[in-house]
């Protein structure tokens, strides 16, 4: 098994270095490389993505990464910023599918932005196309249109872009409680009236799934009125983007939320769903579990080791009952710990 590990800017060094320890206390056969990737890369080499991290995460089976970015680069040009990295792995390898399973731990009810009795036994499952959109869409531009500074960019979603997506999604609502919600902005936007209408040709190919609509701003609120009326959402990369962000707080924190992003094989990158966290960094203060838990999904949607994910999984529920939380999860009268002892904790429990 060829893992690039691409621990990128800010915190991610540090939430990769536990998710490492973690992989290795499983004594697999395992082979890690590390790329640089993101701001590093840029200060090393002017290349968010330079030729040999490109080739590193193309050999890989997998790749686990930390995060990108921070205020260091955000006044670089496009082709420099460490974010063009990061999609530029995306697109080069095709990992149009994202999923961000948002999970409400029993042990984090209170640390939930949601009352219990409205979030208790949360499992939803997130499906964001990663590789198109608006993210992606040609042309875009700061130019200077009638004497004054324009900016734009392009969303668009081809018929074959969202049918993939769409299958992905139905297939992972199969294998759950059979709802997929597809959300879009029809009553605006042409790519999201495309969006629906191949979802709705999609619809008979599964005739054991039932599918639902939602426009991307009441989405917005039922998620937080009532998120367990969600089982699978599909949408689009900015859409998901957003979604994924607000979901993570009913789960506790944006520490909490792992990601995977998959091509039409089994190859991943394997992500937790924040950024950088510039405010955090450096300080051992970053909550690992996120990162932690993207590599148990690795283990699973890569290499199909499911008891080894499992155990991962397992561990962590097992040091959130014994009361050890970062800041961004904790509470009163629990075990206050850092970056590192949060890895410990995981690392004994296993
Ligand atoms: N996949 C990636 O590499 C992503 C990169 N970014 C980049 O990260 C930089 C910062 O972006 P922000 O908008 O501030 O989003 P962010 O997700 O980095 O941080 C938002 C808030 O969540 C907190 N947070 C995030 N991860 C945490 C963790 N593991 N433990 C505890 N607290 C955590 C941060 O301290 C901050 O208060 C930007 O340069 C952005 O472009 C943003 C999102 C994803
Ligand atoms: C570079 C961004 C698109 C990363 C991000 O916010 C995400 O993937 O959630
Ligand atoms: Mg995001």
């Amino acid at each position: 098994m060829k893992i690039c590990i691409a621990p990128g800017d800010g915190i991610g060094p540090e939430i990769m270095a536990e998710a490492v320890r973690v992989l290795k206390a499983l004594d697999l056969k395992m082979e890690f490389e590390e790329a640089q990737v993101g701001g590093c890369a840029v200060d090393a080499t002017g290349d968010p993505l330079p030729e040999a991290s490109q080739k590193l995460v193309r050999e890989a089976d997998a790749i686990l990464l930390g995060a990108v970015g921070g205020p260091k680069w955000d006044a670089n040009p496009r082709e420099q910023r460490p974010e063009r990295g990061l999609l530029r792995i995306r697109k080069d390898l095709n990992l149009f599918a994202n999923f961000r399973p948002a999970i409400l731990y029993a042990e984090l009810a209170n640390a939930s932005s949601l009352k219990p009795d409205i979030v208790s036994g949360l499992d939803i499952l997130i499906v964001r196309e990663l590789t198109g959109d608006i993210y992606f869409g040609q042309p875009r531009a700061i130019e200077i249109r009638d004497g004054e500074r324009f900016g734009f960019n392009t969303m668009h979603y081809s018929e074959s872009e969202i049918r993939r997506i769409g299958r992905v999604a139905f297939e992972a609502a199969r294998k759950r409680n059979k709802r997929l919600c597809s959300v879009d902005k029809m009553n605006v936007l042409e790519t999201s009236q495309l969006w629906r209408e191949v979802m709705i040709e999609l619809e008979p190919e599964y005739p054991d799934v039932e599918l639902s609509h939602m426009l991307v701003d009441n989405a917005a609120m039922q998620l937080v009125r009532n998120p367990r009326q969600f089982d699978v959402i599909v949408t689009g990369n900015m859409f998901g983007d957003i979604l994924s962000d607000e979901a993570a707080m009913l789960t506790g924190s944006i520490g909490m939320l792992p990601s995977a992003s998959l091509d039409e094989n089994s190859k991943g990158m394997y992500e937790p769903s924040h950024g950088s966290a510039p405010d955090i960094a450096g300080k051992g203060l970053a909550n690992p579990l996120a990162t932690i838990l993207s590599a148990a999904m690795m283990l699973r949607y890569t290499f199909s080791l499911d008891e080894h994910a499992q155990r991962i999984e397992n561990a962590v529920q097992k040091v959130l009952a014994e009361g050890y939380r970062t800041g961004d999860i904790y509470e009163p009268g629990l075990k206050r710990v850092g970056t590192t002892q949060m890895g410990d904790a995981v690392l004994a429990a296993l």
